[in-house]
């Protein structure tokens, strides 16, 4: 379950949310916070205060686990480092409160900075299973040292004052509360409708396609997991101060479960879904310890456990997505009922306009700022390599085509491999492969199955690392190094088995290649401060969709296009990030003939505005008419590179490439030779 699942994309600049939906639900939430502590019972009231407390960490772990897509079963540790460092500041060092609690949430934050800058080089279940154990060690940590006072811990540091009025009740403390999770649920959503929260969402999707356009997901992965235990550090100073006594039972195991429960049961596609999943357990966790003794006498927390967890893989299996998916299915059907009523009133006019309107899911504003002028205005960046449009009705031949980066003079090496050799144990994938690519120029790289052109362009673009040999893109050697170090100089790359991100729309996809082109990080998305930045990358994505036709499908589930075009994304995408090299895998795999030629002309296009293009096609035919030079791999060695005319005509390709049979090999040759 992806976090923005097939969301649109929807930028946002500004603090407050700009979102109907959003503001709705944010002013909703207000209103019942402020009447709640008039009319609830003391128990309900005592619940809604802990619902308050577990939302913080759960907005974390939602952060953490839907939309960065690491699975926590630790979060409880961040929780109760939070709860002892602003009980210990209080009480052992006599702090004043505002001090002690942002300590609590420093603590939190570097203890997670410590372990995640080993434990996030880690993925999937190697990851949860760390988290787990770091959830036992703090645990332990604390029963034991006298310190955090063993078994008893730390007690009799008073309650909280605001303007000298102490917060000795529920309903105040509730209102103490409130604010902060109000605060953190407005940061949350506004990293998630942001560069950084998109970059998180994508490396979701594919880490190898995200860290292609130039985003460091380890970074990231690491800011995000610091940010979450942050979010549990919050939590666990409040919780301190209203439990006040912070003993190991904070840190236990069933505190991480309890939080997971919380965000799979509010669904993992929303932060919303954090806070509705605190209430429900801690409902059901009350509900739990009346019930269970009940129903068997003398059982124990243990019971209550197992309890969670027989909900859990029930949410799990009957309600996947838990309460967000079920909100978000109701809401579309509403919407599209009023949508069609609508219709009905207004005839076949007001149902042209359906489509736009129900892209949004209902949840809010399409995008505002369709890129309604020429293709080409209001794009950033240097302009020079735009091509001027020379007929009117000629949209492949003359439409401007996507701006390139032309850091290096025409013909200059940009791209040098030197004795590059993958081994596979006993395979030699690619054998001492030694090739220099000239700026401007598209070279094909061909070969039969098998030849080893896809693991040239994984060593090529960091996706994996040589066993020897050097990759030197525009003089600095990138072998070995990850994806992200090449995108952001400009190397980018599309995938033979393709790579979308498809918890978005086809904007979303072609705005994510615009990432090396933009700054923002993750403070700034979360204070809505990227300015124009994001407007801007979506308007040059919107022109780029116009350019290469796929306008109409802008708003489109990426998963749900066809293949062809979900190919003819993937080059919009690489395209996006304005790259100096563009390495293409099979870019014509699945296209029709007509999308084949339409492709065919850009590429040419793009070279002759300066754009260095490394092709391997099976299409030898095309390979052949288009590339300025061909370098031909059989069985992982370079067999033949030069001119396509010298390289069609080389008796090692003729017999290599096309067989051993001489007369099959001509007449094959002869029809390559027609086609071309
Ligand atoms: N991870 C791997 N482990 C073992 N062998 C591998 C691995 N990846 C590739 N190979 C082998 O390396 C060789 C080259 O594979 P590669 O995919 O690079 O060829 P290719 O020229 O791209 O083929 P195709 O045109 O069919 O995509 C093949 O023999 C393949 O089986």
């Amino acid at each position: 379950m992806s976090y923005l699942n097939k969301a649109a994309l929807r930028s946002k600049t500004g603090f407050w949310p700009n979102n109907r939906g959003t503001i709705i639900g944010v002013t909703l939430l207000a209103v019942v916070i402020l009447i709640v502590p008039f009319t609830a019972t003391p128990a309900m009231m005592n619940i809604a205060v802990f619902s308050l407390i577990f939302a913080l960490p759960a907005i974390g772990l939602s952060l953490l686990m839907g939309l960065a897509g690491q699975v926590s079963l630790g979060q409880a540790a961040f929780f109760a480092i939070g709860a002892y460092t602003h009980a210990i500041l209080l009480q052992k060092f006599e702090m004043p409160g505002l001090v002690a609690a942002v300590g609590g949430v420093v603590a939190a934050m570097l203890a997670a900075l410590l372990v995640g800058l080993p434990m996030l080089r880690l993925r999937g279940h190697y990851l949860a299973l760390a988290t787990l154990g770091l959830g036992f060690i703090v645990m332990i940590a604390v029963r034991e040292w006298e310190f955090t006072g063993r078994t008893t811990g730390i007690y009799g540091y008073g309650r909280p004052e605001v303007f000298g009025v102490p917060i000795d009740n529920n309903g105040l403390f509730f209102w103490f509360v409130a604010p902060f999770v109000l605060l953190g649920l407005v940061l949350a959503l506004n990293l998630t409708r942001s560069r950084a929260g998109r970059a998180l969402s994508a490396v979701n999707d594919s880490e190898l396609a995200a860290e292609s356009l130039g985003v460091n997901t380890y970074a990231l992965r690491v800011k995000v997991f610091t940010l979450s235990a942050g979010f549990a550090g919050l939590g666990g100073v409040f919780y301190a101060y209203q439990v006040q006594i912070v003993s190991p039972q904070v840190a236990e195991f069933h505190v991480s479960v309890e939080l997971l429960l919380m965000v799979v049961i509010g669904g993992l596609g929303s932060v919303w879904g954090a806070i509705a999943g605190a209430f429900i357990v801690e409902l059901l966790s009350e509900g739990l310890r009346d019930l269970i003794p009940a129903i068997i006498p003398g059982a124990t927390g243990e019971v209550q456990l197992i309890g969670y967890g027989l909900v859990l893989i029930l949410v799990i299996i009957l309600l996947p997505g838990g309460l967000y998916q079920v909100v978000k299915t109701a809401w579309a059907a509403i919407t599209s009922r009023i949508a069609a009523r609508r219709a009905d009133a207004t005839g076949p006019a007001g149902a042209a306009a359906l489509p736009g309107g129900a892209a949004d899911g209902g949840t809010g504003e399409a995008p505002t700022r369709a890129f309604g002028g020429l293709p080409g205005e209001g794009r950033s960046g240097s302009d020079a390599n735009d091509v001027a449009a020379t007929s009117d009705d000629d949209a492949e031949g003359s439409a401007p085509v996507p701006t390139v980066s032309t850091p290096v003079a025409a013909g200059t090496p940009i791209l040098e491999v030197r004795g590059l050799t993958k081994r596979y144990g006993g395979v030699v994938a690619v054998d001492d492969v030694t090739l220099t690519v000239p700026a401007g120029q598209i070279m094909g790289l061909i070969g039969p199955n098998g030849a080893g052109k896809t693991t040239c362009f994984n060593m090529i673009t960091g996706a994996i690392a040589p066993t020897s040999g050097t990759v030197s893109f525009l003089g600095s050697e990138i072998q070995g190094r990850k994806p992200h170090v090449g995108a952001e100089a400009g190397l980018t790359r599309t995938f033979q088995n393709l790579q979308v991100f498809s918890s978005t729309d086809v904007l979303g996809n072609v705005y994510m290649g615009r990432y090396r082109k933009g700054r923002a990080g993750i403070l700034r998305g979360m204070l809505g401060l990227q300015g124009r930045e994001q407007y801007r990358h979506e308007e040059i994505a919107r022109d780029i969709l116009e350019t290469m036709q796929l306008g109409d499908v802008s708003g489109l589930a990426a998963g749900d296009l066809p293949f062809g075009r979900q190919r003819m994304m993937e080059v919009c995408r690489a395209l996006a990030s304005e790259p100096a090299l563009l390495l293409l895998d099979e870019p014509m795999a699945g296209l029709s003939g007509r999308e084949r030629e339409m492709l065919a002309t850009l590429l040419r296009r793009l070279r002759d505005a300066g754009l260095t293009i490394v092709l391997v096609e099976h299409d030898v035919a095309q390979v052949m008419a288009l590339a300025d030079s061909v370098a031909v791999l059989d069985d992982g060695v370079l067999i033949a590179h030069g001119d396509p005319e010298s390289v069609r005509n080389d008796p090692a390709v003729i017999v290599a490439y096309l067989g051993t049979d001489a007369e099959e090999a001509e007449a094959e040759l002869k029809e390559l030779e027609e086609h071309a």
